[in-house]
């Protein structure tokens, strides 16, 4: 059977970097830039005073120094006048600086009588103001390689940066399959489950940029399955979630390879996970995750996400960290097991325990986990406080 990585790299094969558009930098939040922005402008465009205080020059800096009060500068509102030795600006915060070789003293470290301040004993060595271009020149750029984040939004928008070049949001079309699904808030029928996967796919999937095509509940018949399909056309990405094994009602990979699926690969050495299915259907790929919640959650992690990534231009690669175990842990058998685990800190790793129960319909445990514990395949029982390997889960 092939291996993860192996899996993993047949499935990235199937997807290449989508093309761009330009957004509003309103609409850009979660996006991938296709390019670098360049900075409009030099930012701050003059100096700027840091504190509401008192311009001066700095010879006039000293302990006890009584100096006229001349005008005013603030935030959007900057000083004219000339300026002589043993003058003063009233200045606010934001307010560009009324000349070169002043600071600015708190107005706390003032008294002030009429137009007259006298400066305190002890100065400060700071000159509270903010230099020209001291957060980034006009010209400068900036290329974040990352969904873009409100922080860098805000950089973007003081770059004077209104419109941005991104890569296209991957179309993702989701279909669950199976007789015994119903969706949430229906009453399911006494041989009836709700279907919790196509939750969680979207969720991922949108989370990690897609756009996604919620379809209806595909049966477990040829004519349902193709109907469903049919509604796929046109997304990026196909997922669908059961039907995937080789029980006489698993009909998907059947159906898809009627519909013209190249199939990639079918079945790897993954726990839980092990029917995954991946092609091609014409221009889209297809990604076809096992029935069992926690199966379809860890191929969608480990599978889908990188697939994600690519088609926006990212780096693929799982965040794969260390940890230390905190438990003994058993043998495994053929395949690597993602072992649903909490985290606790730890120094200088954190500390990872295995859930007792790893049975892949548990959307409890699944729920509470922090993280995957990655246990390679025919691995040897392992001692509390070997190193491992470990997938955070958002
Ligand atoms: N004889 C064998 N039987 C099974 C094998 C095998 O190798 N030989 N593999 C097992 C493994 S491993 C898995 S994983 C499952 C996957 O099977 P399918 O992909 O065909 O999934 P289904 O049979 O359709 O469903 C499995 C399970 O999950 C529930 N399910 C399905 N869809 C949803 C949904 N959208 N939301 C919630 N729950 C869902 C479904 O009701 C079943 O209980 O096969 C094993 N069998
Ligand atoms: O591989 Mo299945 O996904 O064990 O539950």
């Amino acid at each position: 059977m092939l291996s993860v990585e192996e899996a993993l790299e047949k499935v990235l094969a199937l997807v290449a970097t989508l093309g761009c558009e330009t957004v509003a930098l309103r609409d850009a939040r979660g996006r991938v830039m296709a390019a670098p922005a360049q900075a409009q402008l030099t930012q701050p465009p003059f100096s700027a005073s840091a504190m509401d205080g008192y311009w001066i020059a700095a010879a006039d800096h000293r302990p006890g120094a009584r100096l006229r009060v001349e005008g005013e500068a603030a935030a959007g509102r900057s000083y004219q006048g000339p300026l002589a030795p043993g003058q003063a600006v009233r200045i606010f915060t934001g307010a560009p600086v009324p000349g070169p070789d002043g600071v600015v003293v708190l107005q706390e470290h003032v008294i002030r009588e009429d137009d007259t301040i006298t400066l305190a004993q002890d100065l400060e060595s700071h000159g509270n103001i903010r230099p020209e271009g001291q957060d980034f020149k006009r010209g400068d750029s900036f290329h974040p390689k990352r969904p873009l984040s409100a922080r860098d939004l805000g950089l973007l928008a003081s770059m004077n940066v209104s419109e941005l070049s991104v890569y296209r949001r991957p179309e993702v079309a989701v279909i669950a399959t199976g007789d015994e699904l119903v969706m949430p808030g229906e009453t399911p029928g006494p041989d009836q489950i709700i279907c919790s996967n196509s939750f969680i796919v979207t969720a991922l999937a949108e989370s990690a940029g897609a756009r996604v095509r919620l379809l209806p509940i595909a049966r477990d018949d040829r004519e349902s399955l193709r109907a469903v399909f049919d509604l796929a056309k046109g997304a990026d990405l196909v997922v669908t979630s059961g039907g995937a094994s080789v029980g006489a009602h698993d009909l998907v990979g059947e159906v898809a390879g009627e519909l013209g699926l190249e199939r990639a690969f079918w079945k790897i050495a993954m726990r839980p996970g092990k029917p995954l299915m991946a092609g091609k259907m014409g221009d889209a790929a297809m990604l076809g995750l096992p029935g069992n919640p926690v199966s379809a959650t860890v191929c969608a992690e480990l599978f889908l996400r990188p697939m994600l990534a690519k088609l926006q231009g990212l780096d693929p690669a799982p965040r794969i960290e260390p940890a230390e175990l905190a438990t003994d842990v058993a043998p495994t058998g053929a395949r690597t097991h993602y072992m649903r685990a909490t985290l606790s800190p730890g120094d200088p790793l954190p500390r990872v325990t295995p859930f007792a129960a790893q049975d892949s319909a548990l959307l409890g445990v699944l729920a509470t986990a922090d993280c995957l514990l990655i246990r390679p395949k025919d691995d040897v029982a392992r001692r509390a406080g070997a190193r491992v390997n470990i997938l955070r889960l958002d």
